[in-house]
Parts: structure tokens; C-alpha cells; sequence
């Protein structure tokens, strides 16, 4: 979204100074493109610390694109960032963060890839931490799981271009929406902020919802 991005570059300048951020707009889909956006990053600022994979969209109808965006893009994006960090490239290390959903762990029957591409979000995140771990990258890589949040997506439950066939359940969502509330998109940056300060996290699941705030999804350890 080039006029958001620009405005939010109009921002940072102001508060940091010129020169301290840039914005490059790229369709995450587009590999070559997204290759090319984290290498002018790295280009203008020397090295790259920190990456959050958080593009996403809700689409039931061309639903293929969803998981393009919300999946294979995440899976990209964190391997590409971990070709600028890891030192199994000879770098320094940093920290990765890849936005999922609540809706990997209360599925709305509405949303059925949208709902499987955050599952795996977490299931690739949880898996390339271990690898990370074992394998000395030196790299933190973590999921951040969101309940409601008030942005744009949310809205697009009410369109038919969005939800195909499962428009008809949205009165079910906001009956969702209306019981476990809905978030303001500052706690997910306090939750990011988290991630990324805490050297302690790598693997870990954090979920963000009215009820509970900020907290973590524990997992049974695997019996033999
Ligand atoms: N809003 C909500 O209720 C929840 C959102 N999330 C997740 O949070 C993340 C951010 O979404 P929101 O800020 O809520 O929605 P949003 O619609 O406000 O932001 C989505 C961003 O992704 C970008 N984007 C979409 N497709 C792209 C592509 N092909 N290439 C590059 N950028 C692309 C859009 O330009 C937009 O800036 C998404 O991964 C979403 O699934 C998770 C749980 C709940
Ligand atoms: C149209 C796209 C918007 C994306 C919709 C979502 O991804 C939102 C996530 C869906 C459900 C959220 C439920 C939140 C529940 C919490 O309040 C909590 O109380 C539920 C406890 C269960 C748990 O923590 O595992």
C-alpha cells in the first residue's frame, strides 16, 4: 500500500530524522521482487536486525492467493531474512517475527485456508526456531497469533469477493467478534516490541486477545 508506506515513512522521518527509514513497496508473491526489497535494505543500512513477515489477506474466493500471501510468502520472507542474519551465512544474527491468528487455535468454519495458512505459519516457525537452535544460526525466530484486531482485514468478512460461499456466516463472525472482543493494532505492537527485545524467545507462540492480553501458548511435551 504505497500511500500508507509513505506516510508511515513521513512519520518515522519526522520522529528519527531523514535517512533513517526507507519504504519499498513489493508484492510479497513476487519473488524476485521480495529478494530485491531485503536487499536494498541491506544495501542502504548496512545489515538487517530485525523482520516481521506480517502481510496477509482474507480470501476464500481465490483462496490459492491466500495462501501464496499469508504462507509461502512467510516461508520466503523468513528464509530470505535468514540469508542476511544467520551465521550459517557468515552474518551476525538478528530476529524474525511471522504474524499468524487466534484463528490457528479457535478455527471460524468460514474461513478454512485463511484458518490452515496460520496454523502453518506456526508449524514453519516452531520448526525453522529448532533449526535456528540446533543449528547456530543465532537467529530468534518466533509467531505472534492475534486475536480480532481492529485494521481493514477484518472488514473484509462482510464481502462477498472476500468470503465466496462463506459470506453467509458473517453474522457468526461478529457474534465471534462481539464475545471475544477486539483488539487495538498498539497491543500487537507492544506484543511485537516483546519478541523482539526478550533474547530469551526463540520458538515461542504468542498469543494476543481481549481476555488474557499478552501471553503464550505452552505445549505438551512429546511422550515417547
Ligand atoms: N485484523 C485481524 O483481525 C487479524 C489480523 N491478523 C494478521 O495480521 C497481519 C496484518 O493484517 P492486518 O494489519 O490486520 O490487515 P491489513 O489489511 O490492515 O494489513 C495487511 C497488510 O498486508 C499487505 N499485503 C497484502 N497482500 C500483500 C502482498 N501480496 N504483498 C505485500 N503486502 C501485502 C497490505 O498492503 C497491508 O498493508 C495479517 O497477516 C493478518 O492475517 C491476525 C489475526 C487477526
Ligand atoms: C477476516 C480476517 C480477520 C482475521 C480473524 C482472526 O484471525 C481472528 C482470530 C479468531 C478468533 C479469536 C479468538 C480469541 C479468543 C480469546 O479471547 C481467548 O479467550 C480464547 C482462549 C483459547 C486460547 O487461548 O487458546
Amino acid at each position: 500500500n504505497e500511500i500508507l508506506g509513505e506516510q508511515c515513512k513521513a512519520q518515522l522521518d519526522a520522529e528519527f530524522g531523514e535517512g533513517k527509514s526507507i519504504f519499498i513497496q513489493c508484492d510479497v508473491t513476487h519473488g524476485d521482487a521480495l529478494r530485491d526489497a531485503f536487499q536494498r535494505t541491506v544495501d542502504q543500512f548496512g545489515r538487517l536486525d530485525i523482520a516481521i513477515n506480517n502481510a496477509g489477506i482474507n480470501n476464500e474466493k481465490y483462496w490459492e492467493k491466500t495462501i501464496q500471501v499469508n504462507l509461502t510468502s512467510v516461508i520466503k520472507g523468513t528464509y530470505l531474512a535468514l540469508e542476511h542474519m544467520s551465521k550459517e551465512y557468515g552474518k551476525i544474527g538478528g530476529t524474525i517475527i511471522n504474524v499468524s491468528s487466534m484463528a490457528a487455535f479457535l478455527h471460524s468454519p468460514h474461513q478454512p485456508v485463511y484458518t490452515a495458512t496460520k496454523h502453518g505459519v506456526i508449524g514453519f516457525t516452531r520448526a525453522i526456531a529448532d533449526a535456528s537452535l540446533q543449528g547456530d544460526y543465532g537467529v530468534r525466530i518466533n509467531v505472534l497469533c492475534p486475536a480480532f484486531v481492529d485494521t481493514p482485514l477484518l472488514h473484509t468478512v462482510e464481502n462477498e469477493d472476500n468470503m465466496g460461499k462463506f459470506v453467509k456466516f458473517k453474522d457468526d463472525f461478529k457474534r465471534s467478534m462481539n464475545k471475544f472482543g477486539v483488539l487495538q493494532p498498539s497491543l500487537i505492537a507492544e506484543g511485537m516490541m516483546r519478541l523482539i527485545t526478550d533474547n530469551s524467545l526463540n520458538g515461542a507462540v504468542m498469543k494476543i486477545t481481549c481476555s488474557k492480553g499478552i501471553h503464550f501458548h505452552t505445549y505438551e511435551p512429546m511422550s515417547a
